[in-house]
C-alpha cells in the first residue's frame, strides 16, 4: 500500500512539532495539520505568555525591593496594555520561527483542522492526504462549570486576551492555572478571591510546601475561599456579579473578571475517532500504550490529548522518542517518573519525585527520612520582607537515596532543573554531599542538609 506521506501529525504544538521535525531529520516525508496558530498552548496560551507575566510579576516586587538596596526609583505603576502588546508581538515572532522551522525541514505544512476518514486518511478542508502513521498531538482545551451566566466568565485563553487588569477578579480551581494566574493577577495589581472548591491548593503537591504557599499568598492580600464554589454570575451595568457559595453561605462579590481554571479536557471532538479504532478514556483523552500507540495500529497519540501528565517538554520528549521508534530503529520509551515541575505563583515552587506524603504511602512512614532547611533568602535580609525559603530533600533511611526533592522561594524553576537529575537517576544524600557548596546560594542547602 503507497501513502502520500510516512507520517501525518495532527496539532502543531509542543509534541506534534518536536515529533514531526524529528522524524523529518531521519529522511521521512512529513505533513503537519494545524487548525490555528503553530506553537499550540504553551507558545500561544500557555507557559510562553505566562513565563513573561510571571517576569513582570517579578520586575514589579523588585523595583519594591530596589529602594531599600539603595536605588532611586520613580514607580509609576503597570502599564497592562504596553507590556501584553509586547507579550503579543513576541510570540508572533515565535509563530514565525516554527513555520520556517518547518519549512527547513522539509515538512508541508497544512493549515485547516483535521479529521479522519480512515485509520491512514485524513482530510482538511475537502482535501485528502494518507499517512502510513498517522500521530495525534492535538493538546487539549480548558473545561468549563455548569452554572447559570457562565457566558460572562473567561478561561485561562480569555486571560491572554484581557485589555486591562481587572481591579477585582475571582478565580476557580485550585489547580496549577488558577494558582498561577491568580497569583500573577494578584501581583500585577487586581484585587484577588481565589475559590476553591476542596481544603487545600495543589492537592497532589507536598503538603508542606503548599501550606507555605497558602499562607504566603494570603499574608500578601490574596483572599483564598476554601469549601467554596462560585454558583452563579450575572452582569450588571458596570461589572458582573457572582455569588459564591461558602459551606451553605452565599455571598455576591462585585467583580471585572471570573476565571475559571477548572482543568482541562482533551482536544478530540473535531478528529472523528469513530472512523479509526482509537478508543477513549472515561475522560475522552486518548488511550495510548507505554510506546504511544492506540488502539489502531497506524494511529498513535502523545502530549495533553492522552493526559498522562500536561507539561510542554514531556509533550516534546515523547514527540522526539516515538519519531526515534518509528524512523531510527531505536527502542527507547518515555519515563514519566521524576518529572522536574515549577510553579510560577509568582512565588516559585519547583519540584521533582515523590512529596513527602507519596513517600509514606508507598515506603512506609517508618522508612523513609526528610531533611528540611527554612531560612530567610539573603534578598530579604535587606528588604526585611517576612518571607522564608523552605526546601526538603525526601530519602529512604537505610540507603539515603533521593526520592524527592521540594522547594519554595526565588529561583526554585531554575535551581530544580539542576536537582532532578539527583531525583531521576536515584542519587544519595551522600553523593549529594559529595558536591562542593556554590557559596552564597540557596541552592547550596540541597549539597548541605542537616
Ligand atoms: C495557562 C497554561 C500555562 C501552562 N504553563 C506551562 C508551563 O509553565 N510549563 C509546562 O511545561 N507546561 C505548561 N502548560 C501545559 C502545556 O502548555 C501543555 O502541556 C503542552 O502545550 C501540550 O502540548 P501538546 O503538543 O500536547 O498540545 P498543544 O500544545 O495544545 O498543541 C495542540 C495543537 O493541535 C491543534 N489541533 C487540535 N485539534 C486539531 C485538529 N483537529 N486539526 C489540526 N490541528 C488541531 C491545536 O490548535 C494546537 O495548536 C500550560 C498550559 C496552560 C493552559
Ligand atoms: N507551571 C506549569 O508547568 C503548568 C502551568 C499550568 C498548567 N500546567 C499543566 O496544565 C494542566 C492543566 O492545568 P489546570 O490547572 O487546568 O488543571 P489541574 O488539573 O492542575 O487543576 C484543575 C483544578 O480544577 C479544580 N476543579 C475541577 N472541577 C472543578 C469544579 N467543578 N469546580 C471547582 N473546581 C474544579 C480541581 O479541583 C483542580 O484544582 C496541569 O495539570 C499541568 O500539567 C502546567
Amino acid at each position: 500500500m503507497s501513502f502520500d506521506y510516512d507520517y501525518v501529525v495532527i496539532g502543531g504544538g509542543s509534541g506534534g512539532i518536536a515529533s514531526a521535525r524529528r522524524a523529518a531529520s531521519y529522511g521521512a516525508k512529513v505533513a503537519l495539520v494545524e487548525g490555528h496558530r503553530l506553537g499550540g498552548t504553551c507558545v500561544n496560551v500557555g507557559c510562553v505568555p505566562k513565563k513573561m507575566m510571571h517576569i513582570a510579576a517579578l520586575l514589579g516586587e523588585s523595583l519594591e525591593y530596589a529602594h531599600r538596596f539603595g536605588w532611586d526609583v520613580k514607580y509609576g505603576g503597570f502599564d497592562w496594555k504596553s507590556f501584553t502588546q509586547k507579550r503579543d508581538a513576541d510570540i508572533v515572532r515565535l509563530n514565525g520561527i516554527y513555520e520556517r522551522n518547518l519549512t527547513n525541514s522539509n515538512i508541508t505544512l497544512i493549515n485547516g483542522w483535521a479529521k479522519f476518514v480512515d485509520s491512514h486518511t485524513i482530510e482538511v478542508d475537502g482535501k485528502q492526504i494518507s499517512g502510513k502513521y498517522v500521530l495525534i498531538a492535538t493538546g487539549g482545551t480548558p473545561n468549563t462549570l455548569n452554572i447559570p451566566g457562565v457566558e460572562h466568565t473567561i478561561n485561562s485563553d480569555g486571560f491572554f486576551e484581557l485589555q486591562e487588569c481587572p481591579k477585582k477578579a475571582v478565580v476557580v480551581g485550585a489547580g496549577y492555572i488558577a494558582v498561577e494566574l491568580a497569583g500573577i493577577l494578584h501581583a500585577l495589581g487586581s484585587e484577588v478571591t481565589l475559590v476553591v472548591r476542596g481544603d487545600k491548593l495543589l492537592k497532589k503537591f507536598d503538603r508542606e510546601i503548599i501550606q507555605h504557599l497558602e499562607e504566603y499568598l494570603q499574608k500578601e492580600g490574596l483572599k483564598i475561599l476554601f469549601s467554596s464554589n462560585v454558583t452563579k454570575v450575572e452582569k450588571t451595568e458596570s461589572t458582573l456579579k457572582a455569588t459564591i457559595d461558602t459551606n451553605g453561605q452565599s455571598e455576591e462579590h462585585a467583580v471585572d473578571c471570573v476565571l475559571l481554571a477548572v482543568g482541562r479536557n482533551p482536544n478530540v471532538d473535531q478528529l472523528q475517532l469513530q472512523n479509526t479504532k482509537v478508543e477513549q478514556g472515561e475522560k475522552r483523552e486518548i488511550i495510548a500504550n507505554d510506546d504511544d500507540t492506540t488502539h489502531d495500529p497506524a494511529v498513535y497519540a502523545i502530549g495533553d490529548v492522552v493526559g498522562k501528565l500536561e507539561l510542554t517538554p514531556v509533550a516534546i520528549k515523547c514527540g522526539r522518542l516515538l519519531a526515534d521508534r518509528l524512523f531510527a530503529e531505536k527502542t527507547k520509551l518515555m519515563n514519566y517518573s521524576s518529572v522536574p515541575t515549577a510553579i510560577f505563583s509568582p512565588l516559585e515552587i519547583g519540584t521533582c519525585g515523590l512529596s513527602e506524603e507519596e513517600a509514606v504511602q508507598e515506603h512506609g512512614e517508618e522508612n523513609i527520612k526528610v531533611y528540611r532547611s527554612r531560612f530567610t533568602p539573603m534578598i530579604h535580609s535587606i528588604t526585611k520582607k517576612e518571607v522564608k525559603m523552605v526546601m526538603k530533600m525526601i530519602v529512604i533511611k537505610d540507603t539515603e537515596k533521593v526520592l524527592g526533592m521540594h522547594l519554595i522561594g526565588p529561583d526554585s524553576a531554575e535551581i530544580i532543573q539542576g536537582f532532578g537529575i539527583a531525583v531521576r537517576h536515584g542519587l544519595t544524600k551522600e553523593d549529594l554531599d559529595d558536591v562542593v557548596a556554590l557559596h552564597p546560594s540557596a541552592a547550596e542547602e540541597f549539597v548541605t542538609m542537616k
